[in-house]
């Protein structure tokens, strides 16, 4: 998978309003009610990492979960990150609505 220009992760980064970028990632902080909400999510993210062959860095911070995704493979972000983004806000939508 190649690696983005900066005009394309801008564009595709502007369609992920609480997503950051930071030099070759972009990160998310997810914030839940309880530390096993938290840690649910958690292992949801696990699971996709392992289905889509890709794996997110993952803190853990009480209520808080922060993602970084990045493309090892590819030095920099690639549509694997921005894809795998788009879908952890689904399933964060999914848990806490
Ligand atoms: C060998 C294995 O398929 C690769 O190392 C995969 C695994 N998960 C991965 N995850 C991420 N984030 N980037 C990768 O380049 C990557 N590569």
């Amino acid at each position: 998978m190649e690696r983005l220009n900066d005009e394309v992760i801008r564009q595709k980064l502007s369609k992920l309003p609480e997503w950051n970028l930071e030099e070759k990632l972009i990160h998310r902080r997810y914030r839940f009610a309880s530390f096993p909400a938290a840690i649910a999510f958690v292992n949801r993210v696990a699971e996709i990492a392992e289905e889509k062959n890709h794996h997110p860095f993952i803190s853990i911070d009480y209520k808080m979960v922060t993602v970084r995704l990045t493309s090892w493979h590819a030095g920099g972000l690639t549509d694997l990150d921005f894809n795998e983004a788009a879908y952890f806000d689904t399933v964060y939508a999914e848990m806490t609505d």
